[in-house]
């Protein structure tokens, strides 16, 4: 069975638009567990467009399941989650401008820094997962990294436009998870699912986890949190 990451993010995102105090993404992440998350991600950007250092803190004695901390190869990121000690840290690259995380982190390229912060958020007991596209290369770069997990990235996959383009990226993640099984990878999945493309991810097999959150946190409006969260997980145990 798959489990379901609830990501926090956009929760904070609506607070931070007029920093006030709500809604408040503690609360969103309790509600979120009640409802059937089985762990909790969350992004501190160096931005801090969304989730603030306080989040962060507050949530980890608070979870009942798990902490996902997403965060960039920064040193000011790698103190704080050697800090926090969070069940497990997913590194993802990071631009001031973009609008959201636009691609997979490129192992091969900062392998020297990506292999360093795997080691020492290791040593500081969180488990360690790369935010990679679907790409044999930085598959085989991200297992001598050190790194036990890698999240592929679906973003590629939610934005492509017509039947043929989305089943390229569909072969793209299902070669992508197929490689990654074979090195012993964890394989987890996520960004820009949602209520009508996420089963086309869950059929595929072989991924562990995936992480959702814009699209939970936009049909809350209509539905309720945890409607939506209980929803969101009801798609990933179905049978497809
Ligand atoms: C890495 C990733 O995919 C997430 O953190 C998520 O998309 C929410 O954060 P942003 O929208 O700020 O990228
Ligand atoms: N790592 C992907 C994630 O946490 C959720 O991304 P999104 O559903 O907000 O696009």
């Amino acid at each position: 069975m798959i489990d379901l990451g609830v990501n926090i993010d956009h929760v904070a995102t609506l607070r931070q638009q007029r920093h006030c105090a709500y809604p408040d993404p503690i609360k969103a992440a309790l509600l979120a567990e009640q409802a059937g998350a089985d762990l909790i991600t969350l992004h501190l950007r160096e931005d801090r467009r969304h989730i603030q250092d306080k989040d962060v803190y507050e949530l980890r004695p608070l979870l009942m399941t798990r902490m996902n901390l997403e965060c960039a190869i920064t040193p000011e990121m790698l103190k704080i989650a050697c800090d926090v000690k969070p069940h497990d840290v997913c590194l993802v690259p990071e631009r001031r401008e973009e609008l959201t995380t636009e691609g997979g982190l490129d192992v091969l390229r900062y392998f020297e820094q990506t292999r360093d912060a795997v080691a020492q958020l290791e040593e500081s007991g969180s488990r360690v997962s790369l935010f990679i596209d679907p790409d044999e290369k930085q598959i085989e770069a991200a297992v001598k990294t050190g790194a036990r997990i890698i999240e592929l990235h679906t973003g590629a996959y939610a934005e492509a436009v017509g039947e043929q383009a989305i089943a390229d990226e569909i072969e793209r993640l299902r070669k992508g998870i197929a490689f990654a099984l074979s090195c012993g990878l964890k394989v987890n999945a996520g960004h820009g699912l949602h209520y009508q493309n996420v089963q086309a991810i869950v059929a595929l097999g072989g991924i562990s986890e995936l992480n959702i959150g814009h699209a939970i946190v936009a049909q809350s409006i209509f539905d309720g949190w945890e409607k939506a969260v209980r929803d969101m997980k009801a798609l990933l145990t179905a049978k497809v």
